[in-house]
């Protein structure tokens, strides 16, 4: 496939910028009058409705988008992932977290191995190992059933299974799983968030997951030898084996770490960190906590956005569609962020999850052959639930800064509450906002309609909306073990769309390694201050002030400390 180094540099982007200007003059109150438009740009899949009327987009701009897209050689490098080619080429590496998924009998290649086989091999395992805890076969080493579980980890390999957890919890059917049992995340290196995550837990009911790709993020080892100690100074050191198990790609660090490889699940160096939910990363700590067949629901959904994606034409392909629609916004519009607001309490943890899946694959400042861009990639991502945004931060999104947002909502409530007498039921006053936000941002309101809402004059300026704000909505049946599967699909392929347009790598993630081996020189130095009382030396002025400040209190190094309310 011969093509120009950068996107920026072909016809079909080109073309787009030249259509900015046409958009410019658009308002999309009169966009929305045109009911062929917002009819064409309301899509469903499987009961999932996309309705991105609300874009500043014409039928002429998807047209373009749609060029644009196969200009950037979109399907083939769709097919390309699929097809377990090393596109995450920095790292040598095929990206097939969509091999994780896959039905038992599909067949997925990684240098010439199907991969699917092993694949159905750790779930067989995680399903054996997680029905023997739940049903007490597992025992701990004084005999007792584990009925709670903290999962040790950091970054992808926690705030999917986090968002997931968080989603299901109110899930009828994965609560009814769940009764008696707890589920616990520890990820910060922070002490406080170890005594949080011990809280009145008992080491004698609790088994301990570290979770971590490659067995070396130093915040995941301390904390995961922090945990062996609380285990082992309380139930002996061989209670090590009946109380901690392991998820990674590095099976003989895993060993060295103490834990026994029979009790180790792996993964594979083709699972992005943040692409790893749907391995043993998420589907263990989740079929812990819910069971297995839960999780596989969760599975099977993200399957089939899968297929959809793969399969589906552009203009009806979800995924295809709100990613080109992110470009369009990013780099043609210029609108620097995207709020995440889901309508629901369950998808409380979906912005943070998307905030690394998002940012830490787009976040890049070169093409893929490191040429550097001319132009602005990646997103801002941020969000809360709604309506707790409303009263929050949409302030700035309705009369601030223009920043497209996703309206996430579900048909059904998870935990349906209607009052007798009441105007409506909890679900719907919360789904009135979920339906009247993306109106208000498009719409807007006038000065004459506050003059003839008799709104005084001093106020006008204060009270007009320019509106004119883009948004789209997804609206999903429900929001079941399935229904998240979904939309955490939606979501992996609609960040690898923008990067397979914007041409850059999304797999990779450079960005975070100078900070980390910074730290470790200032973890030398701490020891080498509080242990043989060094000076600080070899930082900058401001750097040296700040630790000689830090060194200040005395912390002595002698004698383990374990957080106090939990021993
Ligand atoms: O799973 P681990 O190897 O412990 O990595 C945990 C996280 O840390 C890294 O620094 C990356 O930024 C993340 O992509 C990764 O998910």
């Amino acid at each position: 496939m011969a093509s120009p180094a950068l996107i920026s540099e072909t016809e079909q982007w080109k073309d787009l910028k030249q259509h900015v200007s046409e958009i410019q003059t658009t308002h999309l109150r009169d966009l929305m009058n045109d009911v062929d438009r917002c009819q064409a740009m309301i899509v469903e899949q499987e009961g999932i409705v996309l309705d991105y009327s609300r874009q500043r987009v014409t039928k002429e701009t998807m047209g373009k988008l749609f060029k644009l897209a196969e200009a950037a050689h979109l399907k083939e490098k769709i097919e390309k992932m699929y097809g377990g080619e090393k596109i995450n080429s920095t790292e040598n590496r095929s990206v097939l977290h969509v091999a994780l998924r896959a039905a038992r009998e599909k067949e997925i290649y990684s240098d010439g191995k199907n991969v699917v086989p092993e694949v159905w091999q750790v779930l067989d395992k995680i399903k054996d190992f997680s029905e023997k805890v739940r049903s007490g076969a597992w025992i701990g080493a004084t005999g007792k059933p584990l009925k709670d579980v903290v999962s040790v980890g950091i970054g992808g390999s926690f705030l999917g299974p986090l968002f997931v957890h968080t989603a299901l919890q109110t899930d009828p059917v994965a609560a009814e799983y769940a009764k008696g049992r707890q589920l616990r995340f520890l990820a910060n290196v922070d002490p406080v968030d170890v005594a949080r995550s011990i809280k009145d837990l008992d080491p004698e009911t609790t088994l301990v997951v570290v979770v971590s790709k490659t067995f070396t993020t130093a915040e995941t080892m301390l904390n995961a030898r922090t945990l062996r100690e609380w285990i082992s100074s309380s139930l002996g050191a061989e209670a090590v084996a009946k109380h901690m198990v392991a998820v990674s790609t590095n099976l003989p660090l895993v060993k060295d770490f103490g834990i026994d490889p029979a009790n180790a699940f792996a993964f594979w160096d083709w699972v992005g960190g943040r692409y790893s939910v749907c391995s043993a990363v998420g589907v263990l700590p989740l079929s812990l906590q819910y069971g297995f067949s839960v999780v596989e629901k969760f599975l099977e959904g993200a399957r089939s956005i899968d297929n959809h994606f793969y399969s589906a034409p552009f203009e009806s392909n979800i995924p295809v569609l709100v990613g080109l629609l992110s470009v369009w916004n990013v780099t043609f519009l210029g609108y620097p962020a995207r709020a995440i607001l889901p309508y629901s309490q369950a998808l409380e943890k979906f912005a943070p999850h998307i905030q690394q899946l998002s940012m830490e694959s787009n976040g890049k400042g070169v093409s893929i052959d490191g040429t550097p861009l001319p132009f602005e990639a990646g997103e801002i991502d941020f969000g809360e639930p709604g309506t707790n945004g409303q009263h929050s931060f949409y302030q700035l999104i309705h009369q601030g800064r223009v920043i497209p947002c996703d309206f996430i909502g579900a048909v059904r409530s998870q935990q349906p509450i209607y009052l007798k007498g009441e105007v409506v039921s909890n679900h719907d006053e919360l789904m009135s906002n979920f339906f009247a936000q993306p109106d208000a941002l498009s719409y807007g309101k006038n000065p004459d309609e506050l003059l003839r809402d008799k709104v005084p004059d001093h106020l006008v300026p204060h009270k007009t909306f320019t509106g004119n704000r883009p948004s789209l909505s997804l609206l999903l049946p429900s929001l079941s073990a399935y229904d998240v599967g979904q939309l955490l699909a939606i979501y992996e392929h609609r960040i690898a769309v923008q990067g397979f347009v914007w041409g850059i790598n999304s797999f990779d993630q450079w960005g975070v390694e100078l900070g980390k081996s910074l730290a470790t020189q200032v973890r030398k130095q701490l020891h080498a201050s509080r242990v043989d009382e060094k000076p600080v030396q070899g930082f900058n002025f401001s750097t040296t002030t700040l630790l000689s400040r830090f060194l200040q209190e005395r912390t002595p190094y002698d004698g383990t400390v374990l957080p106090k309310n939990v021993i």
